[in-house]
């Protein structure tokens, strides 16, 4: 298996999840602690918002990056045409959440947050001398009371046959972060390539949390650990009937914190959402 899934309480835990990444980028944890029965909840609730919500009140400020993208404003992956099929919501917590969502969501933010923590803390446990020794503080403190971290509630629509030629719900792409801590999405599709440019299907299972490495964390570690491109891909048969909900935590480091030589997170990330079309 190109992925490797982990069992977080097993002892071996953080060097088989760290050697996943090494191999992959990516990891699956299962028996981890996050909360199964809240994250189903968000993903219930977001369902209804997205359906009949007020989402118009709650479009996303241009500047500020937070609220709803409607599908027609939907990302464009670096290097590419067409817009992914999918309409989504960036939460942050000093940013505008609807009401009714507010708690569950900044209870999950919060909860994953310091999940994260420790899983930055194996990570950097891993990290040979050479590479340990040019990081500007511990990863796990480069995400510390960081504004930056995002959490974004995704949903793919239902696929009705007349998408666009060659869109996909979400099109190759790196993810510019330090890591991206994404509990298993309400179906399948998610696929990641190898150096040889073979996609492989991360394993799915519901209840598990897939982990991966971003460009970020590649930056900060010289390439030790591969930000790895992944998309989600068109389900066919009675997938394709149902909406895909998702629920990335993107950990972002403080816009000061310095990766290497040529970037700080700020500077990354500016580049990153210029390429993008988010930020002229
Ligand atoms: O929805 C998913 O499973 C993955 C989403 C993703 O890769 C992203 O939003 O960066
Ligand atoms: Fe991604």
């Amino acid at each position: 298996m190109f992925v490797q899934t982990v069992d977080y309480c097993s002892a071996a835990a953080p060097a088989r999840f760290v050697d996943s990444l090494r191999q992959s980028g990516f990891a699956v944890l299962v028996r981890h602690p996050l909360p199964t029965r809240l994250i189903e909840t968000i993903y219930r609730d977001w369902l209804d918002f997205f359906a009949t919500g007020d989402k118009a009140d709650f479009r996303f400020d241009p500047a500020r990056q937070d609220g709803w993208f409607p599908a027609e404003v939907s990302e464009t992956a670096k290097g590419k045409q067409q817009r992914d099929l999918k309409e989504f919501y960036h939460v942050y917590p000093w940013g505008r959440i609807p009401p009714a969502l507010r708690l569950d969501a900044l209870s999950y933010h919060g909860v994953a947050n310091a999940l994260a923590a420790e899983l930055l803390g194996w990570i950097e446990a891993a990290l040979p001398s050479e590479v340990a020794q040019d990081l500007s503080e511990p990863l796990s403190g480069m995400i510390k009371g960081s504004p930056n971290t995002l959490l974004r509630v995704l949903r793919y629509p239902p696929l009705r046959g007349d998408e666009p030629a060659g869109a996909l719900r979400a099109a190759e792409h790196e993810d510019i972060n330090l890591i991206t801590l994404l509990p298993s999405a309400s179906g399948p599709g998610l696929e990641v390539r190898d150096r040889t440019g073979q996609w492989h299907a991360v394993p799915y299972e519901s209840g598990a949390l897939v982990v991966n490495v971003g460009d970020m964390l590649q930056e900060a570690t010289g390439g030790w650990l591969p930000s790895t491109p992944h998309r989600v891909v068109n389900p066919e048969g009675e997938w394709a009937q149902s909406s895909r909900i998702s629920l990335p935590l993107f950990l972002h480091p403080r816009g000061e914190v310095v990766l290497s030589a040529r970037h700080s997170a700020a500077s990354y990330l500016d580049e990153r959402l210029r390429e993008l079309g988010i930020r002229t």
